[in-house]
């Protein structure tokens, strides 16, 4: 158990009441924990902050904000052994749910406190720190439309308003995709290529299950033909998600490799992590074990008796 880390709060994130949230998370850690707080500004980001603290030699850092800042924060703990808390209070929380971390504050507390931690891939995208996805085309695109001003007065509903604005502008671009040992070529409309991946981030579930420590990214290419097309691909990538089963549609592909070299004509934005990156071409590699994080600690409830239905069943206790 440490007894001391530095927490990296971001004020703006998410929709609720900063102050209160910040008593909150104080209250439940500062009892056990020495806090070092630091807020972040519109000019100093929480990456800033973590390479700082890093420098510092602190025994572990704790972020909360939404997945901007926590994307940010991790990239200066990438390939340290720090141990990383996430404490989730933005609009996606993609981050907490693809990790499977609890998205209440208390909850979140609860994780750093019983400090078990475990370590998760993460990947470089041209040297740059990537923890889940990096979005090619069309999440990019819905991305740069959900402004902050669109996420405070709507949450995630933002995302969903600019995704349906963006399937009117949708356009196939030709993409060729560089592995290990292969280089295929294709139309796409999105390409993802994920480390980890909450399912409500539909555009990377071709593969049944996105592993986040095995080593390897997944990516899928989604590539409808139209808006019709496009819909159907996107409910077809929902259902799969939700009941764990690799896509069957021919405008829906995937694989997996421990590196991809991705090229487009014309160039497509690219985001990483749900922040707006850049363009295209990208260089995107895993790092295995690169990040440790505390995780929920689960009791392994493997069954290992079942008797109930058997016929002139009796069981003697000695
Ligand atoms: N004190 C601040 N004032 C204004 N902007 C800030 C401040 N601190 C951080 N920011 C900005 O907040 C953004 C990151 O927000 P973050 O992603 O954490 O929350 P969110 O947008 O609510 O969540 P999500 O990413 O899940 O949609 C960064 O662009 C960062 O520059």
């Amino acid at each position: 158990m440490i007894s001391s880390a530095c927490l990296i709060f971001n004020p703006v994130a998410g929709q609720g009441d900063p102050d209160f949230e910040l008593d909150q998370i104080r209250s439940i850690l500062e009892p056990e924990i020495d806090l070092d707080i630091y807020l972040t500004t519109e000019e100093v980001d929480a990456d800033e902050l973590a390479r700082a603290a890093v420098e510092r030699g602190v025994e572990a850092i704790i972020v909360s904000g939404g997945d901007g800042t926590l994307s940010a924060a991790a990239e200066a703990v990438v390939n340290t052994d720090i141990p990383f808390g996430i404490i989730s209070r933005g609009t996606a929380n993609a981050f907490a749910a693809a990790l499977n971390i609890p998205n209440t504050i208390a909850a979140a507390c609860q994780t750093i406190l019983q400090g078990k931690t475990r370590t998760v891939d993460v990947a470089y995208c041209n040297d740059h720190p990537m923890v889940l996805l990096a979005g090619i085309g069309f999440e990019a695109e819905t991305v740069e439309k959900a402004d902050r001003e669109t996420k405070n007065r709507f949450g995630m509903i933002a995302y969903i308003l600019a995704g349906i604005q963006e399937l009117g502008n949708l356009q196939r671009f030709a993409v060729e995709i560089e592995t290990e040992d292969k280089i295929i070529k294709t139309l796409a409309s999105a390409v993802t290529v994920a480390n980890a991946a909450p399912p409500t981030s539909v555009l990377a579930q071709g593969p049944s299950g996105i592993i986040y420590d095995d080593g390897l990214l997944d990516l899928t290419i989604v590539s409808p033909e139209n808006k019709t097309g496009a819909i159907a691909a996107t409910f077809h990538l929902f259902q799969t998600a939700a009941t764990g089963t690799p896509v069957e549609r021919d405008d829906i592909g995937y694989l997996r490799a421990k590196q991809f070299k991705i090229t487009t004509e014309p160039p497509q934005k690219v985001v990483i992590d749900g922040e707006i990156f850049g363009t295209t071409p990208v260089e995107i590699k895993c790092i295995p074990a690169g990040l440790t994080v505390y995780v929920p600690y689960v009791k392994e409830e493997i069954p290992t008796e079942k008797l109930d239905g058997l016929p002139n069943l009796t069981v003697e206790i000695k």
